[in-house]
């Protein structure tokens, strides 16, 4: 058979894209059935969730994040049109409505059946991104969809220059902005921040890792504090090496960590932002703080609260300068990223774009690949029942009676849910 130039000889292997991420309150009504929706299956009492959504109470009610969503995703489509990928974007939350259960039905009933995942999370970790692949397999557990539609989530992008090119800019600027107010670049530190996640989950996080049950697993994992890492030291070389900077006054930086919650005997990554800028300073040496997070794709929350109040008050009272730098946003590198990655999964050969070695670069999530071994993970791995795919997830929550009369619960909670204009 001749094939003729305008006819793909091998047609697309995806027809839908779900542009996956948290989501967030929208008014102060929402904001209890929010966290309800956080934290269901671990039975904490509408009281305690008052406590934890102070923050959300005293920013309206509102988180920004799905405003921020909304706004990048019409850049998504523009960008995806732009580069001749013809394929139609929906929202779906894990946490608040538009709900990932509700769009995923929606997509079958539009006719799509091989479905590409973009989730707001850059790392590899539990929470970061298998949490997200199982929200896929509880959709399509719900919707009665298992063998009849595929969902397949994009690698961690951490570590993609459309990525970290709009970071790396905004602590030249900031830091350009800390001189300029008078303060020397030796008395001025550069923290990069991120989410705290509990010591297991950080351990377990990446491709393969030892567990308790099987101690001998090969590599260790710890992937989501390595890509981090990564991903500063590139910043902070290409500041040295693009040379809007004085190399030899290039500031000090370390990673350290915010928004921890859960029990306090139960270890989380440290050291706590605010716990940092006390030591820094009462060490001295310190006047300056750029405070970088890198961990997060838009400003949401965890930005505007816990960096842009809380840290922010903890430098004011210690008497350090502080400026905190955008997260990638809306910026257009980012959105041509977003690109890419599903360019990656739908032109044949595409290299992928990735500034460090650490990255999940194709598809080498595996059974093991951030699973926490934790109350969190769901379902529990078992001998035998592999766990490697979305569609394997959603078979072993079938298969799993707990599971699935949690996920019933959930549908139950989400009826009638708005899907937010
Ligand atoms: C790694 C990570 C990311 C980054 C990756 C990603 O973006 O996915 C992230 C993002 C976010 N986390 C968010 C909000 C919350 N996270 C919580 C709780 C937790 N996060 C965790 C980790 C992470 N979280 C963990 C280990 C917990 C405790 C256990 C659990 O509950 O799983 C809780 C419960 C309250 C509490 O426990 O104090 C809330 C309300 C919002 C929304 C912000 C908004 O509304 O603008 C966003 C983007
Ligand atoms: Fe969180």
């Amino acid at each position: 058979m001749e094939v003729t130039l305008t006819e793909n000889p091998e047609p697309l292997p995806y027809d839908a894209i779900l542009f996956a991420s948290f989501g967030g309150p929208e008014q102060q009504e929402d904001v209890v059935p929010f966290l309800r929706n956080v934290t269901r299956g671990r039975g904490i009492p509408d009281e305690r969730l008052e406590v934890v959504g102070e923050h959300y109470r005293k920013l309206g009610g509102r988180s920004p994040i799905n405003d921020q969503n909304r706004d990048l995703i019409s850049r998504f489509e523009a960008a995806l049109a732009e580069a001749g990928i013809d394929l139609p974007v929906y929202w779906g939350n894990r946490n608040w409505a538009p709900y990932t259960s509700d769009v995923v039905g929606r997509i079958h009933a539009e006719g799509h059946r091989r479905v590409l995942a973009v989730a707001t999370s850059a790392y590899s970790s539990y929470s970061s991104c298998r949490q997200y692949r199982e929200d896929y397999a509880k959709a399509l557990v719900a919707n009665d969809l298992v063998g009849e539609m595929e969902i397949e989530k994009v690698r961690a992008y951490f570590d993609h220059p459309g990525f970290l090119e709009p970071v790396r800019d905004g602590v030249r600027a900031a830091l350009a902005q800390m001189r300029a107010a008078g303060h020397d670049p030796r008395r001025t530190r550069v923290l990069f921040s991120t989410h705290s996640i509990p010591h297991v989950m950080s351990q377990a996080s990446g491709p393969a890792h030892k567990t308790a049950d099987d101690p001998s697993a090969g590599e260790v994992g710890g992937w989501y504090v390595a890509q981090h890492l990564a991903g500063c030291r590139w910043v902070m070389e290409q500041l040295a090496e693009t040379g809007a900077d004085n190399v030899d006054a290039l500031p000090e930086w370390e990673l350290v960590y915010q928004s921890r919650s859960g029990a306090p005997h139960v270890p989380w990554l440290e050291p706590d932002i605010n716990d940092r800028l006390t030591e820094l300073s009462e060490d001295g040496g310190t006047e300056a703080v750029v405070v970088v997070p890198i961990g997060f794709v838009t400003d949401h929350v965890e930005v505007v609260w816990d960096l842009d109040t809380e840290a922010a008050e903890t430098a004011e009272e210690l008497g350090l300068a502080f400026t905190r730098v955008a997260t990638p946003g809306t910026d257009a590198r980012f959105v041509d990223a977003l690109v890419d990655l599903v360019r990656e999964h739908v032109e044949p050969g595409h290299a992928p774009q990735a500034v460090s070695e650490v990255g999940v670069v194709g598809d080498t999530c595996g059974t093991l690949c951030c699973l926490n071994g934790s109350a969190h993970a769901r379902p529990v791995p078992r001998e035998g029942v592999p766990l490697d795919t979305v569609e394997q997830i959603a078979r072993a929550m079938q298969a799993d009676e707990e599971m699935t009369a949690l996920i019933a619960e959930e549908q139950e909670a989400h009826r009638g849910a708005e899907v937010p204009a």
